[in-house]
C-alpha cells in the first residue's frame, strides 16, 4: 500500500510558512470562517459544537471559571476543549485567552503580583521581565495559552477606571515595560511555558476625554502618535504575538472600525505580523447599538480585524461574515490574510505537537517561588511620597502599634479588580498575606492592635498605621467623573486616629492618586502602595525599613480633582510630580 504522506502541515521538518499555506490550501471557507471567530466558554453548552463550528478559539471572560476554581479543573477543562476541537477534519487546535493582567488572576490560588500601575512605580523593566515569565509558567500550568496581556495604555486622565492597569502617564515608560512580552512569550514562542502575549488596548484607550472608559480620544494625529502608539511600536519590536482593539474612538471613529489605524498603521507601518484580535463584542458598539450587524462585521474585519471576540452569538457571526465572503463584500484575501495570521502563530506556539496542558507548570500556580517574586515587585513599588521627623521606618521591637483602615486586613482590596472575578471583591477571595498580617509578622517583638475603624486608640500608642483607599472595581465601573476623595469611611477613620494626637502613617492601597491634598498636613507619613496583591508582606518590608524605598510616582499626583487630565510637562503645580518618591537613607 502507498505509505501514507503525513500532510505538509503537519510536518513539524517544514517551514512554518510552508505549513500555513498547504493547511491553507486544504481549508474551506467554514474552516476560515471558523478559525476568525473566539467565543466565551460558557457559550459552550456542548463540546461538540466547537469542532462543529470549526471555532478557532475560546476564552474566559473576567471571572468566567471552571469548578472547582483550581489549577487542576482549569487544565481539564482545556484539555476537553481542545479535544473536541481535534475531532474537526483537519484537526487544527483552538487557541484559549485569558485576562491574566496581574497573575493568573482568575484562578483561585494563583500569585497576585501587583497591578500594572504599581510596576510602573518600580521603574524595573528586568524585574517586569522576570514577572511575565512567572504568569507564563501558571498560565501555561491550566493549559491556556493566550494572555490579553500587557494592557500598553497610556494612562492621561486618572479619572479612568482603567488608570491601574496602565504602566504609567508617559510612553516612555510604557514602552520599557514591554520586557514583559519576553517574559510571557519566552525566547521563542514554542519554548515550554511560554504563552501568547496582547499589546492593549490599540489605540488611545488611556487618552479619552474625561478619562470616560470607551470614550472618544480627541488628538490630532500627531498627538495620538506621540503619546499612545510608542509603546505598540516597541511591543512589535518585541514580536508580541496579537494585539486587541480599544473599544475607544479616535475623533469620533471607533477604533474597531478604523483601517487606517489598524491595516496602515498597525499591519503596514509598524509591520506587525500577528494577528489582531477585537475586543469583548467590540465589533457590536461600533454602531452603538446592541449586537452586531452585517455592516459592522464587514467593516470591521476589512478594516484589519483578524479574530472577533464574539463571544457568544458565534453562529450567527459565522453566518453574517459568510453571506458577506459570498456577496463579494468581504474579499477572499482577507480571510486568508486573517488565516494566515492566525495560524502563523498557532504553528510557532507548538500547538498542533503540544495540544495540551504541560502538567509540569501546574504546581507552579501560587508557587513560593512565584510569591517570593511578586513579594519583591510589591517592595520595589511602594512610593515614600511623605515622611515627617523620621516615624517611618517603624520599629520591630517594643512599640505600640495601631493598625486601623478598611485595607488593612482585605486580600480582596489589596488586589483590586480582575481578580478571582472581572470586578474583583474585598474580603478573603484568595489565599495570601495581607498588609495587617506583614506587620504583625514584621513586628513580633512590638505590640499591634487593629481596628478597621481605629475604635480603641489612644495617646499610649507610639504610632497608628491607617490603610485605606479603594475597594475592588474594574474598567467604566471603575470611573470617576465627579469627586476623587477619599471615602466618607476612611475620612471617619482618620479623624479618630488624628484625635489621638499620635503620629499617623497614611497606606494608601488604590488604583490612581486620590485627592488628598486636605488631609495630608495631618498625616506624618504617607506610602503610595497602589493595589499589591496577594504579597502584603512586600508593603511590611518597606514599612518597617527592612528595604529602602525607591519607588517614583508613574502618575502625576494632582492637588485638586479639577487639575485633571494632569500630566508631566503640561505646566500645571501637583501635589507630587511625576517621578517622585523619598527614600529612608541614601544608596
Ligand atoms: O453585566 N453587565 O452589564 C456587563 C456589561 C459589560 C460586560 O462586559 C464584559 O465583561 C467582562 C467580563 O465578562 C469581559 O471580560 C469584558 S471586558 C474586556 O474583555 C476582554 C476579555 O476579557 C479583556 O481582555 C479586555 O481588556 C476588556 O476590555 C466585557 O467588558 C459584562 C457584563
Amino acid at each position: 500500500a502507498p505509505v501514507q504522506h503525513r500532510p505538509a502541515y503537519l510536518d513539524t521538518g517544514k517551514p512554518v510558512p510552508v505549513r500555513v499555506a498547504d493547511l491553507l490550501s486544504r481549508m474551506s471557507l467554514d474552516d476560515k470562517l471558523g478559525q476568525m471567530t473566539q467565543a466565551e466558554r460558557g457559550a459552550i453548552t456542548d463540546p461538540a459544537d466547537i469542532a462543529t463550528h470549526r471555532l478557532g478559539s475560546l476564552l474566559s471572560g473576567g471571572g468566567s471559571v471552571p469548578t472547582p476554581n483550581t489549577a487542576q479543573s482549569w487544565a481539564d477543562m482545556y484539555d476537553g476543549f481542545q479535544r473536541a476541537a481535534l475531532t474537526s477534519p483537519l484537526r487544527i487546535p483552538i487557541i484559549y485567552g485569558v485576562d491574566a493582567v496581574h497573575g493568573h488572576n482568575n484562578v483561585h490560588g494563583a500569585t497576585i503580583f501587583p497591578h500594572n500601575i504599581g510596576l510602573g512605580a518600580t521603574r524595573d523593566p528586568k524585574l517586569v521581565g522576570r514577572i511575565g515569565g512567572a504568569v507564563a509558567e501558571e498560565v501555561s500550568g491550566t493549559g491556556v495559552d493566550w494572555d490579553f496581556a500587557p494592557c500598553l495604555c497610556v494612562a492621561r486622565n486618572d479619572r479612568w477606571g482603567r488608570t491601574y492597569e496602565s504602566f504609567g502617564e508617559t510612553p516612555e515608560l510604557a514602552s520599557s515595560m514591554t520586557t514583559i512580552i519576553d517574559g510571557l512569550q519566552g525566547r521563542s514562542s514554542s519554548d515550554k511555558g511560554s504563552i501568547l502575549a496582547t499589546a492593549k488596548h490599540y489605540v488611545g484607550d488611556g487618552g479619552t476625554t474625561g478619562g470616560v472608559d470607551q470614550g472618544d480620544t480627541e488628538l490630532t494625529e500627531q498627538q495620538l502618535r506621540a503619546i499612545h502608539l510608542p509603546p505598540f511600536r516597541a511591543a512589535v519590536r518585541r514580536g508580541v504575538g496579537s494585539v486587541m482593539i480599544s473599544y475607544s474612538s479616535w475623533n469620533g471613529v471607533k477604533m474597531h472600525a478604523n483601517r487606517y489605524l489598524i491595516t496602515d498603521v498597525l499591519k503596514g507601518e509598524l509591520g506587525f505580523s500577528g494577528f489582531v484580535v477585537s475586543d469583548w463584542q467590540g465589533i457590536d458598539k461600533i454602531d452603538g447599538q446592541e449586537g452586531f450587524t452585517a455592516e459592522e462585521v464587514r467593516t470591521s474585519i476589512n478594516a484589519g480585524v483578524d479574530m472577533v471576540m464574539v463571544p457568544y452569538d458565534y453562529v450567527s457571526f459565522i453566518d453574517t461574515l459568510r453571506a458577506e465572503v459570498q456577496a463579494g463584500r468581504v474579499p477572499m484575501s482577507r480571510i486568508d490574510d486573517a488565516n494566515r495570521r492566525i495560524l502563523t502563530k498557532k504553528f510557532q506556539l507548538g500547538l498542533f505537537e503540544r495540544p495540551f496542558t504541560d502538567r509540569r507548570y501546574t504546581a507552579t500556580v501560587g508557587s513560593a517561588e512565584h510569591r517570593a517574586l511578586a513579594r519583591q515587585a510589591v517592595r520595589e513599588s511602594q512610593v515614600l511620597l511623605k515622611n515627617d521627623g523620621g516615624v517611618l521606618p517603624l520599629g520591630k521591637n517594643g512599640q505600640k502599634i495601631f493598625v486601623a483602615g478598611k485595607n488593612a486586613d482585605d486580600i480582596g482590596n489589596q488586589s483590586g479588580g480582575w481578580t478571582i472575578t472581572w470586578q474583583g471583591s474585598s474580603g478573603p477571595i484568595t489565599p495570601g498575606t495581607t498588609i495587617l498580617q506583614g506587620i504583625r509578622d514584621k513586628a513580633r517583638s512590638s505590640a499591634v492592635t487593629y481596628d478597621r475603624n481605629g475604635a480603641g486608640i489612644d495617646g499610649s500608642y507610639d504610632v497608628a498605621v491607617a490603610v485605606v483607599g479603594e475597594t475592588p472595581y474594574a474598567e467604566f465601573m471603575g470611573d470617576r467623573p465627579a469627586g476623587m476623595g477619599l471615602d466618607a469611611e476612611d475620612l471617619a477613620t482618620l479623624r479618630r486616629l488624628k484625635g489621638s494626637g499620635v503620629p499617623v502613617v497614611v497606606v494608601l492601597v488604590s488604583g490612581r492618586p486620590l485627592d488628598i491634598a486636605a488631609e495630608l498636613p495631618g498625616w506624618d507619613a504617607l506610602l503610595a502602595s497602589w493595589l499589591p496583591g496577594t504579597e502584603g508582606g512586600g508593603v511590611a518590608d518597606v514599612l518597617f525599613g527592612d528595604y529602602n524605598p525607591a519607588g517614583k510616582l508613574p502618575v502625576t499626583w494632582m492637588r485638586s480633582a479639577a487639575q485633571q487630565p494632569i500630566n508631566v510637562g503640561d505646566g500645571q503645580d501637583p501635589l507630587f510630580p511625576y517621578g517622585y518618591g523619598l527614600r529612608y537613607r541614601r544608596g
